[in-house]
């Protein structure tokens, strides 16, 4: 059945609804970051840009990094918007756009979230560079798709550790791509495990104004231990690219520089000069490895 112009939704000159990309528009490696500025500073690099677009926050550059050709696509903030991404560049994959069926080769792309990120660790310190090995979703994203469950052992010591009905939350986690995660755990790499939440303020334990619901909920956070692994960071799309990748069928890993220290109370004073180091770091292990 092919789907319906309600549910595939193709713009007059035959792109995708929100990305604006048409499916010969991408390359099988894409690199998402939130700030869509940070398009710019990843393509850069590039030795040729064949396609620039741009609606939104969603901001797409295609072109060649040494020989190899790689999309990097803005996703603004926050895992509403992580639906939107990855359910439009599956598509452009995967969604036959003449017919409207869907194809019956799949598509697997490589997705590295190339993103910023606050560490609950005092070790972990801002500038440096860490792997999200698991997505811990305080937002909702996976609970809206028919699933496995993820992976549940950790999600339910997540669940008691942390008091998570308090906030009637239901945290789910999902793994990153071990597979691509290689190519970028070297010396230079934390490796760790990521909450993914809904807001930056109340939602990550920030109080300016307003008092967070879970007063000491990054203390008890930092404390985690489950199987010998512990919670590292927090930011605010990891669960939902590692939610959807997994359901769609694409290898996703999640890159932070960590820009605040939220145990000691410091902030990044070079925050540009570390995310540019980590853009070149990622787009260098794209292709040596
Ligand atoms: O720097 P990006 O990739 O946007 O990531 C982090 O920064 C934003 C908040 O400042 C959130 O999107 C969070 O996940
Ligand atoms: O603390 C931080 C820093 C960057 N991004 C976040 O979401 N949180």
């Amino acid at each position: 059945m092919p789907l319906s112009p309600s549910e595939l939704i193709i713009n007059s000159d035959g792109s995708i609804y929100h990305l604006n990309l048409r499916p010969e528009q991408i390359a099988d490696t894409i690199i998402t970051v939130g700030d869509p500025e940070r398009v710019t500073e990843v393509s850069k690099h590039f030795n040729f840009i064949e396609h620039k677009v741009g609606r939104r926050e969603f901001h797409t550059h295609t072109g060649t990094y040494r020989g190899k050709r790689i999309s990097v696509i803005s996703t603004g903030i926050g895992t509403d918007n992580i639906d939107i991404v990855f359910n439009e560049l599956d598509a452009l994959v995967n969604i036959d756009f003449d017919s409207r069926e869907l194809k019956d080769q799949h598509t697997s792309l490589n997705i590295i979230r190339v993103g910023t990120s606050g560490s609950v660790q005092p070790s972990i310190g801002v500038d440096s560079f860490l792997l999200s090995q698991r997505g811990i979703g305080f937002d909702s994203l996976f609970h809206w798709y028919e699933n496995d469950g993820g992976d549940s052992a950790f999600a339910k010591a997540v669940q008691e550790q942390l008091n998570t009905q308090r906030l009637n939350i239901v945290p789910y986690v999902v793994h990153c791509s071990e597979t691509l995660a290689k190519r970028f755990q070297t010396i230079d790499m934390n490796n760790g495990n990521t909450i993914t939440n809904v807001g930056f303020y109340g939602p990550q334990g920030r109080k300016l104004r307003l008092n967070p619901a879970a007063e000491g909920l990054n203390d008890r956070i930092a404390n985690f231990e489950f199987d010998g692994h512990q919670i590292t960071n927090l930011e605010m799309e990891t669960s939902g690219i590692y939610a959807l990748s997994k359901l769609l069928g694409h290898e996703a890993v999640s890159l932070n520089a960590i820009l605040a220290n939220r145990a000691t109370g410091a902030f990044s004073e070079q925050p540009q000069e570390t995310v540019e180091r980590l853009i070149k770091f990622t787009l260098d292990r794209i292709v040596e490895v």
